[in-house]
C-alpha cells in the first residue's frame, strides 16, 4: 500500500472515528458523508493568520509584556568559554534565529543532502503560534566574561528567605531564554534550535517547561487556574498600560546602560505544590489561605473577581474578610508595591523518593528593580504566607533582560 493510500482516511475510519461501530446501525448515505466530510476536514490546512505572528525586534523584548501564551520553555544556560567574542558571535547568530523563527520560517540552509540540515525540521509548516523568545544574563555571566564593571548593582542571587529548599540543579545561570508559544512542539522547536546553535559556547544548566490552560479551551479568555484550582494572575498590572509598565517593569533611569534600557528583571522561582495535602484541605481553609473565592475568584466576601481588594475590610464581628496572613492580603500590602507576574504550571511527573507528584508553579515575575519589588514582598510572603504550608521553593534565578533589539543590532549589543 503507497503512503498516500495509507493516510487515506477511509469511509470505515470515519465512522470508527465519531463512534459508530455497531453492526446494524441504520445511517443514511448523506450522514455518511458529512459526517466523513467533518473527518477529512480535520486534515485541510488552516488559514495562516497574521496574528499568530509577534515580529522579534522592537521597543522592548518579547515574552515580557506579551499575554502569555500556552506554553513556554524556560531554559538557563552555562559559558562554556570565557571569551567575549564567541559569545557576541553567538548572540549574533541567537537573534537572527529567534527573528527567522518568531515569523515561523526556518533558519539556515537544510537542503544540502551531504550536511545534517540547520533546522532540526519538527516545526517546517507550522505557523508561528506566536512565537516568543526573551534573551537575559545572570550574575555570574559577567564574573565568567571579566566584565564585573559593567554588572547592574542590583543583578546578584536573591538572599536566602526563610523556608527556602533550593536544588543547585534548580538555580541560577549565566543565559536566560524564555520561549513562549502557543503550541508546545513550535515552542520546543524554537528553543532546541538555539541550543544547537549554542553548543560548545554555552551548555543547558536547567530548563522547565510551563503550561496554562488552553487559549482553545477557554476562548473568553478568562484569568487562567493554577494547579491549586484558583484563578491566577487577576490583578497583576495591565501589561497595555504604558505608565504601569514604565513605572513597575521597565528599567529606564538615567544611569540605565543602553543594552538594558528598556529591559527588565526576571525573577524565577520553581515552587513545588504539595498537590496532594493541598487536596485535602477544605474549601474554606483554601479560600482562607489565598484570600480569594475558588469558583469565582472574588475576593472573599465580594461577589466579582475584580471587585475591590480590601484587606482591611471587616465582617460583622470585626473580623477581617480576608485573613491578615492570606497569600493576596500580604502579597497586596499597601498596593504600591507592584510586580508583572507571568507564571506558569509545570509537571514533572513523579517524584520516586516519595511518591508523591512533582508538580507546581513555574513563579516568573518581571519587575523594573528586583531590591525594591521582589525582595520585600518575598521576605513577607516568606515570613508568615499561609500557602508556605503548601509550597516549597526549589529553584531561584534572577536575570536583567535586554531591551528591545532593533532590526541589524542583536541581542547583548553594548554589553559585549
Ligand atoms: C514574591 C512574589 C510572589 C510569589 C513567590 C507568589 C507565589 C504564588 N502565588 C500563587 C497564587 C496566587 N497569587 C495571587 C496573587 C499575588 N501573588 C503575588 C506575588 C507572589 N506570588 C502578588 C503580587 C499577587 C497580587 C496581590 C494583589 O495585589 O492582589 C493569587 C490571587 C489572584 C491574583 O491576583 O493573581 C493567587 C491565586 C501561588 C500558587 C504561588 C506559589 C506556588
Ligand atoms: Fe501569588
Amino acid at each position: 500500500m503507497s503512503n498516500l493510500e495509507k493516510n487515506k482516511v477511509t469511509r470505515r475510519d470515519a465512522l470508527k472515528l465519531i463512534g459508530v461501530g455497531g453492526a446494524g446501525l441504520l445511517i443514511g448515505a448523506t450522514g455518511i458523508e458529512a459526517a466523513t466530510d467533518k473527518v477529512t476536514n480535520f486534515f485541510t490546512p488552516n488559514k495562516v493568520d497574521a496574528s499568530e505572528l509577534l515580529p522579534f525586534y522592537g521597543e522592548h523584548q518579547q515574552g515580557i509584556t506579551t499575554p502569555a501564551q500556552d506554553f513556554m520553555y524556560l531554559a538557563s544556560f552555562q559559558l562554556e568559554t570565557t571569551s567575549k567574542n564567541e559569545i557576541k558571535t553567538l548572540f549574533k547568530k541567537w537573534t537572527e534565529a529567534a527573528a527567522t523563527l518568531s515569523e515561523g520560517k526556518e533558519i539556515g540552509d537544510s537542503d544540502v543532502l551531504s550536511s545534517p540540515p540547520a533546522d532540526t525540521g519538527e516545526a517546517i509548516g507550522l505557523q508561528p503560534m506566536k512565537l516568543t523568545f526573551t534573551f537575559g544574563v545572570g550574575p555570574s555571566f559577567f564574573d565568567k566574561l571579566s566584565i564585573q564593571s559593567k554588572r547592574p548593582s542590583q543583578l546578584k542571587d536573591l538572599p536566602h528567605f526563610p523556608g527556602d529548599d533550593l536544588r543547585e540543579e534548580w538555580n541560577g545561570g549565566d543565559i536566560a531564554v524564555q520561549v513562549c508559544a502557543n503550541d508546545q512542539q513550535v515552542a520546543f522547536h524554537g528553543l532546541r534550535n538555539l541550543i544547537r546553535i549554542g553548543r560548545g559556547i554555552v551548555s543547558l544548566k536547567w530548563m522547565q517547561h510551563g503550561f496554562q490552560r488552553s487559549q482553545g479551551s477557554d476562548p473568553s479568555g478568562s484569568t487562567p487556574r493554577n494547579l491549586m484550582g484558583f484563578k491566577d494572575g487577576t490583578a497583576n498590572p495591565n501589561p497595555k498600560d504604558k505608565d504601569e509598565m514604565n513605572k513597575h517593569v521597565w528599567i529606564q533611569n538615567d544611569n540605565t546602560p543602553t543594552w538594558l534600557a528598556g529591559g527588565s528583571y526576571l525573577v524565577a522561582r520553581r515552587i513545588r505544590i504539595r498537590v496532594e495535602e493541598w487536596d485535602r484541605s477544605t474549601l474554606n481553609d483554601q479560600e482562607a489561605t489565598f484570600g480569594r473565592h475558588r469558583q469565582s475568584g472574588a475576593p472573599l466576601g465580594e461577589k466579582d473577581e475584580f471587585a475591590e481588594l480590601n484587606v482591611k475590610k471587616k465582617d460583622s464581628n470585626g473580623n477581617l474578610m480576608i485573613p491578615a496572613d492570606s497569600h493576596v492580603a500580604l502579597a497586596r500590602g499597601n498596593g504600591k508595591v507592584k510586580i508583572l507576574r507571568r507564571s506558569y504550571s509545570y509537571t514533572d511527573g513523579l517524584d520516586i523518593q516519595t511518591g508523591k507528584l512533582d508538580a507546581g508553579l513555574l513563579f516568573v515575575s518581571f519587575q523594573q528593580d528586583i531590591e525594591k519589588q521582589f525582595i520585600p514582598l518575598q521576605e513577607k510572603l516568606a515570613k508568615m504566607d499561609l500557602l508556605n504550608e503548601y509550597i516549597e521553593h526549589n529553584g531561584s534565578a534572577v536575570f536583567a533582560c535586554f531591551g528591545g533589539v532593533k532590526k541589524g543590532s542583536y541581542i547583548g549589543e553594548g554589553l559585549i
